[in-house]
């Protein structure tokens, strides 16, 4: 059985259907690209997984278990994680007392706040650092760190709660091309490692074709294709939709990684 089951999700705003009738299947160690042009859903169907939204109709399954009604933050705690596009580190606090707070909250121990952080979890969190080779980098204020490294940070953070499922939200976002092939690869290796699955938005193509296991597209709020690059570069839907040429059968697929779409 696939970690998660998303069968036949739907969401309205107004008469705009956000989400058509979306199913698909996310198994464990799989990174799972979630593409489309602007509007297409893409947010409107991660908003749904991690339960700020409440779907008109439809089912999320995690490991078995429904997710519609249940309340976001009982949602984290059943192991769907989250990163975030803007950097949600606390920039005053060290690199290593940031991942003390995510394991802090994870266990509940919030209320300890007032004795110093350093006492707490800093095993665990400098063990987490070394996973995403942040650890030479523990004692530095986050404040002072280059994107790159926020963003692995903030890996280490969602990594905190034992994520089963992780929704990364265009991880690379404003990242130079080395920084995002580096934090992609990072985010490959913990995939493997941790036997985690990904669900990810990207509008960098070239991120998605060199690193995502599978991939699904979406157009106005219908799920449109499904499959590997291979697949995905030449589906006549997705060159429609992205290009707005009609022409579906060309000899030679435009190549999507330089077309500058956005996903
Ligand atoms: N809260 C809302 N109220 C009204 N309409 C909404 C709301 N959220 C999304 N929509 C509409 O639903 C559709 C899908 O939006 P969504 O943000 O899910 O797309 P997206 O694929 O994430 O787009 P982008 O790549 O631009 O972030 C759009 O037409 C959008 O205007």
């Amino acid at each position: 059985m696939s970690l998660l089951q998303v069968k036949n999700l739907t969401k309205s705003f107004g008469g705009v259907k956000a989400a058509d009738n979306v199913s698909f299947d996310l198994p464990r160690g799989q990174l799972l690209a979630l593409l489309g042009p602007n509007g297409a859903g893409k947010s409107t169907c991660f908003n749904m997984v991690n339960g700020q939204l409440k779907p008109n109709s439809g089912s999320i399954l995690l490991d078995g278990q429904e997710l519609i009604g249940m309340k976001p933050r009982n949602i984290w705690r059943l192991g769907v994680g989250r990163t975030f596009q803007i950097a949600a580190t606390f920039s005053s606090m060290t690199v290593v007392e940031n991942v003390q707070m995510a394991l802090m909250s994870f266990e509940r121990k919030l209320s300890h706040l007032w004795r110093p952080a350093a006492s707490f979890y800093r095993d665990e969190a400098m063990a987490l650092l070394a996973q995403v080779d942040m650890a030479s980098q523990a004692e530095r204020s986050c404040g002072v760190l280059a994107y790159g490294d926020v963003k692995r940070v903030e890996l280490a953070i969602a990594l905190a709660n034992q994520p089963k499922l992780l929704l990364m939200d265009e991880p690379t976002a404003g990242m130079a091309p080395n920084e995002r092939n580096a934090l992609m690869a990072l985010t490959k290796k913990l995939v493997v490692e941790r036997n985690l699955s990904v669900l990810f938005t990207e509008h960098s193509m070239d991120v998605v074709f060199a690193y995502a296991d599978r991939m699904i597209v979406l157009a106005r709020g219908q799920l449109i294709a499904e499959g590997d690059g291979e697949t995905i570069r030449n589906h006549p839907k997705v060159r429609e939709v992205y290009f707005g040429t009609g022409k579906t059968f060309e000899a030679k697929a435009p190549d999507l990684t330089t077309a500058g779409a956005h996903a």
